[in-house]
């Protein structure tokens, strides 16, 4: 899969181009991270790729002229990637709080993309006619306000590049991280067997791999209910979940 991130620190991508499973996945020539500084399209002496807002205020904003000549550049190397550089396989996705909130779901319907270019707005934001012109979709991470559209884009790209093809190495267990299934995850255990006083619960020395699957699932749902009741209220169980909901409300009962 291809990125193009369009930002004027291409140096704080080196975070995930470099670094643990997305690091690998970009050795391994599963992704392509390519950063595309708009700097580098402009004509004056200062490199100058922001200016005062129309209409005064504070801050400044990001110009379109530099801006549209990185997109179109990005889009010339997302075609010579492979890509079909369209809205449908590799939209431009700016990075925004006025965007629809980046979501487990939302993130798996990227994974079907040839490819994305990220555009990071910096400052007060970006001229207008820019995003009108050339921005298919705005992404947000939440109801906050960042200095800048880095880090979203690299949440972004880490929550997509993790749940691509042969990428976690086992990809059940991307399937069973908390969301993808509408439910926050279960607790996780690991050696030593006791620690600060608390021991592994038993269930989970078992060896009976139903009884676990079904105390997981049971973990999943108290935490699900108590956390994150809007989560519960929209959970959807499948037929054996169902079951299993079934068998824990009759022995909630005993
Ligand atoms: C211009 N710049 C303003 C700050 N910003 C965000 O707060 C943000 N981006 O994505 N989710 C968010 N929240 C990015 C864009």
């Amino acid at each position: 899969m291809y990125f193009a991130v369009i930002s004027i620190f291409p140096e704080m991508f080196a975070t995930i181009r470099e670094f643990g499973i997305t690091g690998r996945a970009v050795t391994q020539e599963q992704v392509t991270i390519e950063c595309i500084n708009p700097r580098d399209y402009t004509t004056d002496n200062y490199r100058r790729i922001d200016e005062r807002p129309y209409g005064g205020g504070p801050g400044m904003v990001m110009m379109a002229e530099p801006l549209s000549k990185a997109i179109e550049d990005a889009r010339l190397r997302a075609k010579e990637y492979g890509c079909r550089v369209d809205s449908e396989h590799c939209p431009v996705i700016y990075m925004s709080p006025q965007g629809q909130t980046l979501s487990e779901s939302s993130v798996v319907g990227m994974t079907y993309y040839d490819g994305m270019i990220l555009l990071c707005g910096r400052y007060e934001g970006i001229d207008e006619r820019l995003l009108s012109q050339y921005v298919d979709m705005e992404v947000s991470l939440g109801d906050y306000v960042l200095t800048g559209g880095e880090l979203p884009a690299m949440v972004l790209m880490d929550s997509v590049i993790r749940r691509l093809p042969d990428i976690m190495g086992d990809d059940k267990s991307a399937e069973q991280d908390s969301f993808v299934d509408g439910l926050l995850d279960c607790p996780h255990y690991t050696k030593p067997h006791e620690f600060a006083g608390m021991a592994v619960p038993e269930v989970l020395l078992s060896g009976h791999h139903a009884n676990i699957a079904k105390w997981r699932f049971a973990q999943q749902v108290s935490r699900t209910q108590t956390r994150r009741p809007d989560l519960w209220q929209a959970f959807t169980p499948t037929v054996e979940q169902a079951k299993w909901l079934e068998a824990l409300a009759k022995a909630d009962k005993k």
